[in-house]
């Protein structure tokens, strides 16, 4: 069976694309690394519209970001690949495809599957950020730094705020998973499924 975007599914995954970006925009400034709200939509998105389309709507938003738009949390533009946040954004993408993996695998998902869910893609959005971080630091950025230092700015500092947004994330998508229609794929824009 050929498998089509729907409109609804276009729409939510561009919605998800464009939180992200508003993510973005919600920060707090620290040394190196910002805490931002970039991962709370990552956490949704997998949980709610699995992990294709979760995964589409982060690449999409790393798509707008890297043609020029500044919906990164430092601007946009192709040459943010250098950026040491760079790493981050594609864990985003990663970790929106396995969290929507993982729940896929669930037939009626609850909180403790969402808590996990998430916090296996919080894991990976870092392994991502600070291993992109450090190699970027110690090479063509040049500024050199010890891997405990990229551990304590590009985790330790945020990692407790991500924690949080776990749970709320998890919460959250337990009461809207329901509401959500699955598969998001072929269903048409009224919300009803096609055979
Ligand atoms: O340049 C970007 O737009 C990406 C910023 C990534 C920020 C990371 S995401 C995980 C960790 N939690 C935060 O709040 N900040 C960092």
């Amino acid at each position: 069976m050929k498998r089509s975007l729907s409109v609804y599914s276009i729409s939510v995954v561009s919605m998800f694309a464009a939180l992200t970006a508003v993510g973005a925009f919600i920060k707090i400034p620290m040394p190196v690394i910002p805490f931002t709200l970039q991962i709370l939509f990552v956490y949704l998105a997998g949980a709610l519209l699995g992990s294709k389309l979760g995964a589409m709507s982060q690449m999409l938003y790393i798509g707008i970001g890297l043609a020029g738009l500044p919906v990164f949390s430092s601007g946009g533009g192709l040459s943010y690949i250098f950026q040491p946040t760079f790493g981050y954004l594609i864990g985003f993408a990663a970790a929106s495809f396995v969290i929507g993996y993982i729940l896929e695998r669930c037939n009626q998902p609850k909180l403790k599957h969402f808590l996990f869910a998430h916090f296996t893609g919080l894991i990976i959005v870092y392994l991502f950020g600070v291993g992109y971080l450090y190699l970027s630091l110690n090479t063509w950025i040049g500024t050199g730094i010890s891997f405990s230092a990229a551990f304590y700015s590009g985790f330790l500092l945020s990692v407790f705020g991500d924690l949080l947004l776990c749970f709320g994330a998890s919460l959250l998508s337990l009461r809207l998973y329901k509401s959500v229609p699955r598969p998001l794929v072929n269903v048409s824009y009224s919300g009803e499924a096609k055979g």
